[in-house]
């Protein structure tokens, strides 16, 4: 019978480290998620609420990916000692996916592991468009063969925030969690009003005219994957899009799974 394995996916990126446990078959074309959390990049990892949930080191295989270097090293310097290190990823060359781009070890890994998890979830035939909306947004295309075609990178909402009050003498720092969580009028009476509602719903006019731009340049039909921090603002808008916030760390475990079995 082939061996189910248990897999923990570390994503550090710019704002969270994203975790998960999953379990996934040698011949599944993606994992059952057993358990994910979101941690903000401040504050520790609460390993000992996974501890009742990660099964025992040894029969555990475990990978370290994501966007934010820094904070990758400083969690494999505080590595449990009685678990083994995590895979990490040295290059993009280790990731199961072929990048017809330009300079292929250039593409975020973040951007690669996505791509990987929706070849493992898209309709046969079908290309994808996958956004990102994160620290940074990213817009991206895999083609029916499954193949990286590279797309579009902005800046996030809370980047755009913080750039209006950095870049201007006159515009205020806007708390990010206030406005995210209430939908803003697009008629703003006050500056704050006003910065809110370009920020989101510029947010969504940015990602609505790029998926439609990048859409129309693909000779087959297409699915919409949406994931990201900033997933609960898309999701009412595009209500045909697949929205899979564990997308970084499904294709983290794919790719755990393709160097460990060498496939
Ligand atoms: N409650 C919220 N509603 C909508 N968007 C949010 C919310 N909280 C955070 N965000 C957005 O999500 C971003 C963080 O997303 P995340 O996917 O964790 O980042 P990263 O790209 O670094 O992995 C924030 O910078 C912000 O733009
Ligand atoms: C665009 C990104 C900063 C997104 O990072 P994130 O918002 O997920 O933290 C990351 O994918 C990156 O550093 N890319 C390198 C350049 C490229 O992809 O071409
Ligand atoms: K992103």
């Amino acid at each position: 019978m082939s061996e189910i394995h248990n897999y923990l996916a570390l994503h550090p990126g710019h704002t969270r480290v994203k975790l998960g446990l999953f379990e996934l078959g040698p011949d599944d074309p993606f994992p059952r998620c057993v358990t994910s959390l979101f941690v903000e990049n401040h504050e520790k990892i609460p390993w000992s609420e996974l501890d009742d949930q990660v099964p025992a080191p040894l029969e555990c295989r475990s990978i370290l990916t994501g966007s934010n270097q820094f904070l990758a090293t400083q969690i494999l310097d505080n590595w449990k000692s009685n678990s083994p290190p995590p895979l990490t990823l040295s290059e993009n060359s280790a990731i199961p996916i072929r990048s017809l781009v330009d300079v292929p070890e250039k593409v975020g890994a973040d951007r690669l592991l996505n791509a990987v998890a929706v070849n493992g979830l898209r309709k046969p035939g079908h290309a994808a468009v996958i956004v990102d909306s994160g620290t940074a947004i990213t817009v991206d295309v895999v083609n029916s063969d499954g193949a990286f075609l590279g797309g579009a990178i902005l800046p996030g909402v809370l980047m755009g925030a913080r750039a209006m009050s950095e870049f201007t003498t006159t515009l205020p720092l806007i708390d990010g969690k206030e406005f995210l969580e209430r939908l803003p009028d697009a008629l703003g009476r006050n500056t704050e009003a006003a910065m809110a509602s370009g920020l989101y719903w510029g947010h969504l006019g940015a990602v609505k005219e790029l998926v439609a731009r990048i859409s129309e340049q693909l000779d087959v039909p297409s699915q919409l994957y949406i994931t990201g921090g900033a997933l609960p603002i898309l999701e009412p808008y595009f209500p045909n899009a697949i929205c899979e916030k564990n997308l970084s760390l499904i294709g983290s475990v794919l790719t755990a799974r393709s160097i460990l079995d060498g496939e």
